[in-house]
């Protein structure tokens, strides 16, 4: 079985670049749903997004249009590539058209304000369907890197293997190479909150720090990620995966990275609304940073680097501050409960 005809809701980086793949992998119609007229109207005319990606052409089998019912009619395959806190408006609107066996796959990379959801959980609660209906797509995947076809593997996460895999085929290209995996929250966990370490790194790197302190905040933030993922029933191996480490890592190193550049703004002293002002494209993480932390706090996890980052971007505390306190912070073990002499050899 394979898909015959996708809808891509939300024309920005990721979800322009991704109609692309489903086109390029071999699905015959893909069509965009932008909510600017202007933009459905220039991929559709001249195969080009001149917002988001002025330099990528989009392949034929890609239309677009500025009406999600249309977008949405037939489509065998629903790509949700929206912001995470406009995720349950946005849904909640179209989900009545959404075909009743269609496969929804989810792009975000964020925890739902107030609720504290995943994403696939606001997609059950707007949408009204089955969680094994929903994948999500997620890893290193910078938008700018996978649209100029540089090599690179995801990661589709689904509770049900046959659809997980029928996304697989749909985006499986000579540049991406999807792995399935059957552990929902650890990917989604791993996505939303590499965004938030992104940005203590691209603070640090602002701030002047090297490769010690940048190899701190991302072995750390693995850590507090994965105490997170224990608390919430992920499968801990996730954390070493692609949706875990892989991200990570390519968030936090990458200048293409608009949490890492968001950071950065705010290493440089600027407010939160100056570094707004300077970037246009969504950074997850300013946002569920709160979200990860009030998660953490209702598990009784720690999640000290994402804390001093809400701190940072809400609260105007000083970045070189956040820094200080965290290196403050009482002195344990790397592993909580291992003993730290041979006494269990
Ligand atoms: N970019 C990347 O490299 C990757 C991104 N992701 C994730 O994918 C998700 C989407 O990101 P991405 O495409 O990059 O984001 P962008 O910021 O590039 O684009 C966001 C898109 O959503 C639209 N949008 C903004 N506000 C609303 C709203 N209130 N209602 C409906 N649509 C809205 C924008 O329209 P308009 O242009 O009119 O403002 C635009 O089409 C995020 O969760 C991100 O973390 C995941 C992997 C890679
Ligand atoms: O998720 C991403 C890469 O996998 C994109 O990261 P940014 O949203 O920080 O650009």
């Amino acid at each position: 079985m394979s898909i015959r005809r996708a809808a891509v809701l939300g024309a920005g980086s990721w979800g322009t670049v991704f109609a692309k793949l489903l086109a390029d992998a071999g699905t015959p119609e893909v069509t965009v749903w932008a909510r600017r007229p202007d933009v459905a109207e220039a991929i559709r005319e001249r195969h080009v997004n001149p917002d988001y990606l002025p330099n990528t052409w989009l392949p034929p089998a890609v239309t677009a249009t500025g009406d999600a019912a249309e977008a949405i009619d037939g489509a065998d395959l629903v790509v949700l590539a929206v912001p995470s806190q406009t995720l349950r408006d946005n849904l909640g609107a179209w989900a009545g058209t959404i075909g009743s066996d269609a496969t929804l796959v989810s792009l975000m990379k964020g925890i739902e304000l107030g609720t504290l959801k995943r994403m696939s959980e606001v997609i059950v609660d707007s949408a009204g369907v089955e969680p094994d209906r929903i994948a999500v797509v997620t890893g290193p995947n910078l938008a700018p890197e996978i649209a100029a076809e540089q090599p690179a593997a995801t990661v589709v996460a689904c509770t049900d293997i046959r659809r997980a895999e029928l996304v697989q085929r749909a985006i499986s290209t000579r540049y991406l190479r999807p792995y399935t995996n059957d552990d929902v929250i650890g990917c989604e966990l791993g996505g939303a909150v590499k965004n938030a370490i992104a940005l203590a790194y691209g603070m640090a790197s602002a701030l002047g720090f090297g490769d010690n302190t940048r190899a701190t905040l991302i072995t750390r933030g693995l850590a507090e990620t994965t105490r997170l993922g224990g608390a919430l029933g992920a499968n801990l191996m996730t954390f070493a995966g692609l949706a875990g480490l892989g991200d990570l890592v390519a968030t936090c190193s990458s200048p293409l990275s608009r949490n890492r550049t968001f950071g950065e703004h705010l290493g440089r002293g600027e407010t939160l609304e100056q570094a707004q002002a300077a970037t246009r494209q969504t950074a997850e993480g300013v946002k569920s940073c709160l979200s990860i932390r009030d998660l953490a706090h209702s598990v009784g996890v720690e999640m000290p680097i994402t804390e001093q980052v809400e701190l940072v971007c809400h609260e105007g505390v000083d970045p070189l501050k956040a820094l200080a306190a965290l290196m403050a912070r009482e002195t344990k073990p790397e592993r909580p409960g291992v003993p730290s002499t041979g006494e269990h050899q």
